[in-house]
């Protein structure tokens, strides 16, 4: 049963244990809430017989229930608050439990993940299904497993005491449930399709939020919102069908639970003018089948939305089967030379984009990576800091797979600079500090002073301590850069990726990153990708990378005199500057 739990509703091994202690209690709950009836029957039966009888126990049997009433209440709240605890305290200390396991999931994944990924949908995952789910783990699931075995109960219990009337107040049951059940596949369906419709939602949205500036300038604001408006209608007129369908089948499956009561009625006063019952047994039956009812209706309810929940735990075992990077903790190579042997690579989609790539960045060296667009650069630096995972060959650090190395221990050796710079709302010192964390104001002012970013700081009307606003907004192209330098140069790791984007920068800025640069690479282990041919003809060894293969190796001037397409493109260069 705790196997079944774990495995149905995507749970721990405790939670799948709280989760049956939540419908023991609540069953419980609900068999303790019958007892005020029972109770009530059993004094009217007694208190009837005395009056009829004019026995003198009147009074005390007054007393002896107006006790046992108190002893009830009591026992009711005790077992509420059992209830309460296991189906609420406890699932929520689960919901908690899978929040962090969600996030330690996004913690494994490949780093490169993230840049394709939507974010809107991780997030939904983690906050909205994680909420959602818990909701239903509290207020439905045991409630369904628990009405269920109640009613059961409750059932044979009625049968036993009369098994004639029983069959009028249960015949009513399996019609119910098999309409009910005939609208299954089609709330699954419509859950799971509404769960699309509100993911590509969230997905418009928040590309909207990413590319606002490039939506103004591209004078796309009304073509993007009729865009969104389409979808909001989608969904809108999507749920009013479901609603209206589902709707139809499930009142019609109420209705049928309804006829039960005047089945009863009619049975029961049929029953009794034939003297089978008497009166007391009619008011019995009367009064359980007037409440009966109510907590099948209620799982019927519940039992719709354990149809979303599928829906969304579905989506959470996706995200647990998403590729994970694990490896040793433990890591001191013994120099920071990077290989790369033989090394074949596809993302997710199956394409391969690198084929049997080879070779090896030493320590000390230059390494750049020069080649047409879309040919693999980027992706080899990434591959080399373990952003993804390889198909075939190896990649090795010091003589060591990386492939074997905790990604986090990993990237304490290396510093990234890459051109699509990422900066936080925060203080320039905070951002520089992300190198470092621990590093001392001067420390930082250091950094900062060989990137290059003193001078425009101290202009900058809080100094260090100016806000930046969101991805540093506030700042341009080139000093956004520098800050990424700087907090490279603070971090001080031997391995030095560099995606060198500086075309586009105006000539002081350009020079400025370029000295900022010098800086940065001296005695380290350099991937440099490369796209003006000046920093390529100081390189100690240039890669030329071509539709994912290595078309020539080797010193700048041995490519030069290979008269390749090195040396076209060097050509090219120069001619169009
Ligand atoms: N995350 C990704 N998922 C799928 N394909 C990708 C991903 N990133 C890059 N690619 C594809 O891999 C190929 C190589 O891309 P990469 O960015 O490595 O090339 P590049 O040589 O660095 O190009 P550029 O000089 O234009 O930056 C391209 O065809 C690109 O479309």
């Amino acid at each position: 049963m705790l196997k079944y739990f774990q495995n149905k509703y995507a749970l721990s091994e405790k939670g799948a244990k709280d989760l049956f202690h939540a419908i023991i209690w609540t069953i419980i709950m609900d068999i303790s809430f019958m007892a005020p009836v029972i109770l009530g029957f059993k004094f009217l039966d007694e208190y009837m017989g005395e009056l009829l009888n004019s026995s003198s126990a009147t009074q005390r049997t007054i007393s002896y229930y107006a006790v046992m009433s108190l002893a009830f209440f009591v026992v009711m709240l005790v077992i509420g608050l059992f209830q309460y605890n296991s189906a609420y305290t406890k699932i929520y200390e689960e919901s908690a439990k899978r929040r962090i396991s969600l996030a330690e999931t996004l913690r494994r994944l490949p780093l490169a993940f993230f840049g394709k990924k939507d974010i809107a949908d991780l997030s939904a995952t983690i906050m909205d299904d994680a909420t959602q789910i818990e909701m239903l783990f509290s207020h439905s699931v045991p409630q369904i497993y628990a009405a269920a075995v109640t009613v059961f109960i409750m059932g044979v219990m009625m049968f036993f005491y009369n098994w004639q009337l029983s069959i009028a107040v249960f015949w009513v049951v399996p019609v119910a449930a098999f309409i009910f059940i005939l609208t299954k596949s089609l709330q699954k369906n419509m859950h799971a399709k509404l769960y699309d419709i509100k993911r590509d939602i969230s997905e418009k949205i928040q590309e909207g939020l990413d590319s606002a500036h490039e939506i103004k300038a591209y004078n796309r604001e009304e073509s993007f919102s009729n865009a969104l408006n389409t979808q909001l209608d989608t969904l809108e007129k999507f749920m009013i069908k479901g609603e209206l369908l589902i709707g139809a089948f499930i009142n019609l499956s109420y209705v049928f639970l309804k006829l039960g009561l005047p089945s009863v009625i009619l049975y029961g006063a049929y029953l009794l003018t034939q003297g089978e019952i008497g009166i007391f047994t009619y008011l019995v039956f009367l009064i359980v089948t007037a409440r009966i009812y109510n907590p099948i209706m209620e799982a019927m309810e519940n039992f719709a939305l354990l149809l979303f929940l599928n829906v969304r735990i579905n989506r959470m075992k996706e995200m647990d089967k998403m590729p994970r990077q694990d490896g040793r903790d433990k890591f001191n190579p013994k120099n920071y030379d990077i290989e790369f042997k033989n090394v074949d690579f596809s993302y997710q989609d199956g394409k391969q984009i690198l084929n049997n790539v080879s070779f090896t960045a030493r320590q000390g060296d230059v390494t750049a990576l020069v080649g047409p667009s879309g040919g693999g650069k980027s992706t080899i630096a990434k591959l080399a800091a373990r952003f993804w995972d390889i198909d075939k060959g190896a990649i090795t650090l010091g003589g060591e797979e990386i492939s074997q190395i905790d990604p986090e221990t990993l990237l304490q050796y290396y510093s990234i600079v890459f051109q699509d710079v990422t900066l936080f709302n925060s203080s320039i010192q905070d951002n520089i500090r992300l190198g470092k964390k621990d590093a001392t104001d001067e420390e930082v002012i250091r950094a900062a002073k060989l990137a290059q970013c003193h001078e425009f700081v101290n202009k900058l009307p809080q100094g260090y301590e100016t806000l930046i606003g969101e991805n540093g907004e506030k700042l341009s192209g080139g000093e956004r850069q520098r800050i990424s330098i700087a907090r490279a140069i603070l971090k001080d790791a031997p391995i030095i990726l560099l995606d060198e984007a500086t075309a586009s920068l105006d000539a002081e800025n350009e020079s400025k990153i370029q000295s900022a640069l010098g800086e940065l690479v001296r005695n380290k282990t350099v991937v440099i990708i490369a796209h003006r041919m000046r920093t390529v003809l100081g390189a100690d060894k240039i890669v030329v990378i071509k539709d994912g293969v290595i078309a020539e190796i080797g010193t700048p001037l041995e490519l030069k005199e290979k008269q390749g397409l090195f040396s076209t493109m060097l050509k090219t260069q120069y001619q169009n500057s």
